[in-house]
């Protein structure tokens, strides 16, 4: 049987003018994120050339010296470049609070010590649509769910980082390592927008009754949201924070680019479902915690054990310690 693919969803129409088309694609990108955790959305408003130049510019990118990339360091976890894996041909710098306005030419400065006005102003505007796309998305839901009043402090509580990411094709890879189960995890953050550069695919996720539908690009204009699990935590559950990998396929070819923007709570406060959202019959699921805390846990030796969902199990340290199970079931994962 073929495999089928994730939802999509047209954005082109939508605009504050028209408040039936806003009403309708509300509707299924919440209808999406609840069950799929993410959806294709065709989104027009990045030019194909502006992709195409975004292209080029990866390549650049990857095409640095190591040690120059390895000056990307963050103290933040997955904050900087990461890379040289074991039979892992993966490589992904990162530009951190990417919608800061000093933070691209920061980033550009020290990959290219010469500066790079091309990159600061591709990226630059390309961030700015992302950021247009997921603060969309993020109101659709909060509309949807009847806590809008939140929006803007929600936004305010938000940063941004931009990654560049590059996938080896397949003979770069260890054979054992092209599986999608390698790459498959969940993202902390609340919301991840993923803009595949070149004709390369090998994203899916996994919907909530544990299939495995494909995130390939069906236009030109599409990109993959993904929802992350501090937003399954906000939302009390109402969104899916979905599993979700690359599998290398064995014939390709080519090296495998994409952007990836992933929209992440700061830690002035905890993350904490809004009260509209509990009830007796659906109790809070996750106990308040700070979005920082969560991520070094993902990196302990704790968190990097977890196969399956890492917030899961970190909400039970949260109320018994120390951390008990490691290897949290399936059905936790839904909990
Ligand atoms: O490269 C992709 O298509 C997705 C990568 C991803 O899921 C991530 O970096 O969190
Ligand atoms: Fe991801």
């Amino acid at each position: 049987m073929q495999q089928k693919h994730l939802p999509t969803v047209d954005f082109t129409a939508v605009d504050p003018g028209s408040p039936g088309a806003w009403r309708a694609t509300r509707e299924q990108v919440m209808q999406a994120l609840g069950f799929h955790g993410g959806f294709e959305v065709v989104y027009d408003r990045v030019t194909p050339d502006h992709r195409h130049a975004l292209l080029e510019i990866a390549k650049d990118l990857f095409a640095r010296p190591l040690p120059t990339k390895l000056k990307n360091a963050s103290d933040e976890p997955y904050g900087g470049y990461l890379g040289q894996l074991p039979g892992i041909a993966y490589e992904s710098l990162a530009v951190a609070d990417a919608g800061l306005p000093y933070a691209i030419p920061t980033f550009a400065d020290l990959m290219w010590p010469d500066g790079n006005p091309r990159f600061c102003e591709k990226v630059k505007l390309f961030t700015e649509k992302m950021v247009e796309l997921l603060e969309t998305v993020r109101r659709m839901v909060m509309e949807s769910l009847g806590v809008a009043e939140y929006f803007e402090e929600q936004v305010r509580a938000t940063y941004y980082q931009l990654r560049f990411t590059e996938y080896g094709e397949a003979s770069e890879w260890a054979e054992e390592k092209r599986t999608l189960a390698q790459m498959a995890h969940r993202d902390t953050n609340t919301l991840t927008v993923v803009c595949q550069l070149n004709e390369v695919n090998g994203l899916q996720v996994e919907a909530k009754d544990g299939e495995w539908v494909l995130a390939a690009p069906r236009s030109p204009a599409s990109f993959f949201v993904i929802a992350g699990e501090a937003f399954q935590a906000w939302t009390n559950n109402k969104v899916y924070a979905p599993r979700h990998g690359v599998r290398v396929e064995d014939e390709e070819v080519d090296r495998r680019y994409c952007i990836i923007v992933f929209a992440k709570p700061t830690s002035e406060h905890p993350i904490e479902a809004p009260a509209e959202l509990v009830d007796d019959l659906h109790p809070s699921l996750f106990k308040p915690f700070y979005y920082h805390d969560f991520l070094k846990f993902c990196v302990s030796p704790e968190g990097r054990k977890q196969r399956t969902s890492r917030l899961a199990v970190y909400r039970r340290s949260l109320t018994t310690a120390p951390p008990a199970a490691t290897t949290a079931t399936k059905e936790e994962d839904e909990a």
